[in-house]
């Protein structure tokens, strides 16, 4: 019997009574990282859900194991095992299951009291790893069934020079990694019943049902689907604490290219509104968002509250705290995100609301959230004092720099660089421009041969000059736009402190400035800016 049906054991562990998911006020959703499953389950299970049964209903979403760092987790493991899996005859994939196998056994051995509860999960997770086994091996088998059909096919068309189909297909990829959910997920679900919480496995990988089919990409129409399917399937759970999956089953266009990785934060954030959450709670091994990466700034602050503005830039410039898909629903369902750290479950962490305040563009602003009883001291109605909010850095940066031959006018110029990049699938980060002069800050990690098609291409339109190991540094912070001056403060601080400045960008949003550095100089830049522009009296 799997656990999704195992009924409660009324003395497991010696909890004469389980704790039932039955508080009478509304859902808090807790979303816990692969790292923080993978370092932390007893303290996810006993501090942290069982602590806060009571009071609220509680759904939780776990990522996939991460014992060490995220490099290293089992969705890494997952996607190097279908690499493997891909190469005909190779049985490497094997040794990766297995061992993903062993850890979480071993975990599940070195956690769980209860030998009923063990046993059942020991059996879980071979069944698992069964059917991934089975699902790698068909995998193969196609692949070499394919590549026999591609030498019939080359050797009539006369062309022998063979290739193996390199790459595993995107939704093969998504429905391998969603193993690495639901071995995180069987292994908390029997962590909890231990633990004397009455927990129930949520599987949703078939959530989206295969008849399903959107227009173009995850549109609004699929962010107001799958909330209420979701919602359904909780339901389902009656009294029990929901352990969800954070992986949701093969979406239109694959998991792993229209969200990416990460994608267990927007899943709880899509489960936040199906239920009408009171709060969503990120965890994390961090307090909340910093005024700058803590490992970087010994000096960094917390940020008790931040604008998704503002946490959107940061995570698109180098301070990912969550997904940056994850904001957006939950704002719009006036639903409070709160980041929170595992190891300090009594913090406040940092809550992402709009503030009240008109921003450009829009007529009203934001109402607060509705479930949260605002206090006058709340700092959501505190004015922060006028400095910038965040300092960030983004590493493996490339800047080209096209200067235009004349050939075509400076709007052709400009629609010929960017068409070239939309070929070869190059995401600008930062752009300055002048009729005849555009400077590119792009991500170095994207496909070297990609960049060096696109280089050959652009100097079709001009000279092109390539500068590698460069950093984005940026300022956010939604007082920034009133702040006189700022930007000159900020290159005359990195001036002095003979920082070379490569590029200059002012984001359109105004809540960002940024800047192209040398990789060499990131950290002494962040810290020097930090010390001089992020203190009270200074500004
Ligand atoms: N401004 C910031 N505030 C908080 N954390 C930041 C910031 N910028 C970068 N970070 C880094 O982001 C990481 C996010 O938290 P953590 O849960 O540990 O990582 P992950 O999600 O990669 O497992 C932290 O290690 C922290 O150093
Ligand atoms: N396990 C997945 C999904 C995820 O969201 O991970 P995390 O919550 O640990 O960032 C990944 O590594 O991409």
């Amino acid at each position: 019997m799997a656990l999704e049906t195992l009924p409660p054991s009324p003395t497991t562990n010696g909890h004469t009574q389980m704790k039932k998911n039955d508080a009478s006020g509304g859902w808090v959703i807790q979303k816990f990282g692969g790292t923080s499953v993978g370092k932390f389950a007893e303290k996810i299970a006993e501090d942290i859900v069982r602590a806060h049964l009571g009071g609220n209903k509680i759904a939780v979403v776990c990522s996939a194991r991460s014992t060490d760092t995220k490099a290293e987790g089992t969705t890494n493991r997952l996607l190097r095992a279908a690499e493997e899996a891909l190469k005909p005859g190779s049985r490497l994939y094997l040794d990766i299951v297995e061992a993903i196998r062993e850890s979480h056994v071993d975990a599940g051995a070195e956690l769980i009291k209860s030998k009923e509860i063990l046993d059942q999960l020991k059996s879980d997770i071979e069944t698992e790893c069964g059917k991934l086994i089975n699902f790698l091996s068909a995998a193969q088998v196609r692949n070499k069934a394919f590549y026999c059909v591609e030498l019939v096919t080359r050797k009539v068309l006369n062309n022998y020079r063979l290739q193996i189909i390199d790459e595993i297909s995107p939704k093969t990829k998504d429905i391998i990694i969603g193993a690495g959910e639901k071995l995180a997920c069987l292994l908390m679900t029997a962590l909890l019943r231990d633990r004397g919480v009455d927990a129930e496995y949520v599987n949703l990988d078939s959530i989206i049902p295969s008849s399903y089919t959107v227009k173009k990409g995850l549109d609004q129409e699929f962010y107001d689907y799958l909330p209420k399917q979701l919602a359904e399937r909780i339901q389902l759970c009656e009294d029990r604490v929901p352990v969800v999956t954070g992986y949701f089953g093969t979406v239109p266009g694959s998991l792993l290219t229209s969200v990416g990785r990460g994608y267990t934060d927007l899943c709880s954030a899509l489960l936040a509104v199906g239920l009408d959450a009171e709060e969503l709670q990120v965890w994390k091994e961090v307090d909340g968002i910093f005024t700058a990466d803590p490992r970087k700034v010994p000096t960094a602050r917390l940020i008790p509250v931040i604008t998704p503005e503002e946490a959107a830039e940061l995570t698109y410039y180098g301070s990912e705290v969550i997904h940056p898909f994850t904001m957006e629903q939950v704002i719009r369902a006036r639903i409070p995100i709160r980041i929170k750290n595992v190891e300090n479950p009594a913090g406040e962490g940092t809550i992402i609301f709009p503030d009240t305040i008109h921003r450009k563009g829009e007529d009203t602003p934001t109402e607060p959230p509705r479930h949260m009883r605002l206090k006058t001291h709340d700092p959501l109605l505190v004015q922060r004092h006028k400095r910038p909010t965040a300092v960030t850095t983004k590493n493996n940066i490339v800047v080209l720099n096209v200067h235009s031959n004349r050939k075509s006018l400076a709007h052709g110029f400009l629609a010929e660089i960017f068409s070239t990049l939309d070929k070869w699938r190059l995401a600008v980060d930062l752009i300055s421009t002048s009729e005849v002069h555009v400077s590119m800050a792009l991500h170095s990690e994207v496909r070297e041969n990609d960049l060096k098609e696109a280089i050959e291409e652009l100097k079709h339109y001009g000279t092109v000059d390539v500068i590698r190991d460069l950093t984005i540094l940026s300022l956010v912070g939604k007082h920034m736009k009133q702040m006189v001056g700022i930007a000159g403060r900020m290159f005359s601080t990195l001036a002095e402190s003979n920082v070379n400045i490569e590029m200059i960008s002012q984001g359109a949003s105004e809540i960002n400035i940024s800047c192209v550095i040398k990789q060499a100089d990131a950290i002494r830049a962040m810290n020097v800016l930090h010390t001089k522009l992020f203190t009270y009296q200074d500004l």
